[in-house]
């Protein structure tokens, strides 16, 4: 199987988690940034997430370096550039990205700056490459609240035209999602799709909170469904898009390893479930590794990655005329 030339699909990728190590390097330098490093093989040891981080926090302490290069507006359109090329590069025909438009805001950029930014880099690398894509704003849950209206109010003139959801991330408590409701309603209202990062390190109720309470229609990860009937059973009911990223989930200690991750149980059974990568410099991977490791471990068959391939297409907030052009790759 020639992995690298399948078709592929991202729905579920961090650009803080997945910058170039030279990148870093080049920006830090031009920035006048010190950093700790000259050294490219450093600098991304530095930035991969160890097998032996104990948790998501732990894995979550490995974007402090990216984000320190991202607080102009000419690093993050690079940055978002670049990661299209590279994705594009390997096949992935449609990329959707998500970012925290908080986490760029040190040196006073606005959220409107922020996220201009990020579309001019993708529109750039849709001009250049066979590639389409959209971004997703992630609210950090562990952040103040005050300013996430402000964040959707940015973002919602580029709806459509480069940005289409909605998510929270960072580390997850358990219940977290009632404290959120008022803020997805008002990107509901605005136009933004849902999705949101639940069931990853925290327990299933959260999966069904996020569906339940804030209309949720993917998860990020989810795996934790298989403890919680309810939960599960909800995901199956609505069709819920679950974004596995199997090798971050072994990272953060998710899954112990990729043998037991239920992803393919959750196939067999009729869930939707998409293949994804998180993070590829934090994670060390691409769509490439990801489909590999998952078509290996699991004996998944060319038809097989192809109704995987479909449900991504069903489950992307990509217009139907985007949609249908994606379809065109299914052989
Ligand atoms: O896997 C993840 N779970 C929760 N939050 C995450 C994950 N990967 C990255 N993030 C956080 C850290 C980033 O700075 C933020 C925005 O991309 O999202
Ligand atoms: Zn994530």
């Amino acid at each position: 199987m020639n992995y690298l030339s399948l078709p592929k699909i991202d729905l579920h990728c961090h650009l803080d988690g997945s910058v170039r190590p030279q990148t870093i390097i080049d920006l830090a330098n031009e920035q006048s940034i010190s950093i700790p490093s000259q050294d490219i093989n450093e600098i991304r040891a530095l930035m991969i997430a160890p097998e032996t981080c104990q948790n998501l926090e732990e894995y979550l302490m490995r974007f402090d370096l990216p984000l320190s290069v991202m607080q102009t507006q000419a690093g993050i359109e690079r940055i978002s550039f670049e990661l299209f090329e590279d994705a594009a590069k390997e096949n992935v025909k449609y990329f959707e990205v998500r970012f925290g438009p908080q986490l760029h805001q040190l040196l006073g950029l606005s959220f409107d700056q922020i996220i201009g930014s990020v579309v001019k880099g993708m529109h750039r690398a849709e001009a250049m490459y066979d590639i389409k894509g959209n971004y997703i704003l992630s609210i950090l849950r562990t952040f103040p609240k005050d300013n996430i209206r402000d964040v959707i109010d940015a973002g919602a003139p580029y709806l459509n035209k480069g940005v289409v959801a909605f998510d929270l991330a960072g580390a997850e408590l358990p219940g977290f999602c009632s404290e959120f409701i008022p803020y997805v309603a008002y990107a509901i209202e605005k136009g933004y799709r849902i999705t949101i990062h639940a069931g990853e390190q925290g327990v299933g109720q959260n999966v069904f909170d996020a569906i339940s309470m804030l209309k949720a229609e993917r998860v990020g990860h989810g795996i934790h469904i298989t403890g919680h009937q309810g939960a599960y059973d909800l995901v199956k009911q609505q069709n819920i898009g679950l974004e596995t990223c199997p090798s971050s989930n072994i990272q953060t200690k998710a899954v112990d390893n990729l043998s037991e991750h239920p992803l393919k149980a959750f196939y067999e059974d009729g869930l939707p479930i998409t293949i994804n990568t998180d993070n590829r410099t934090v994670s060390n991977t691409t769509m490439t590794d990801e489909v590999r490791k998952v078509m290996q471990e699991f004996s998944l068959s060319r038809e097989d990655y192809f109704n995987i391939y479909k449900i991504s297409v069903e489950q992307a907030f990509a217009s139907d005329e985007v949609k249908q052009h994606l379809m065109s790759f299914v052989d």
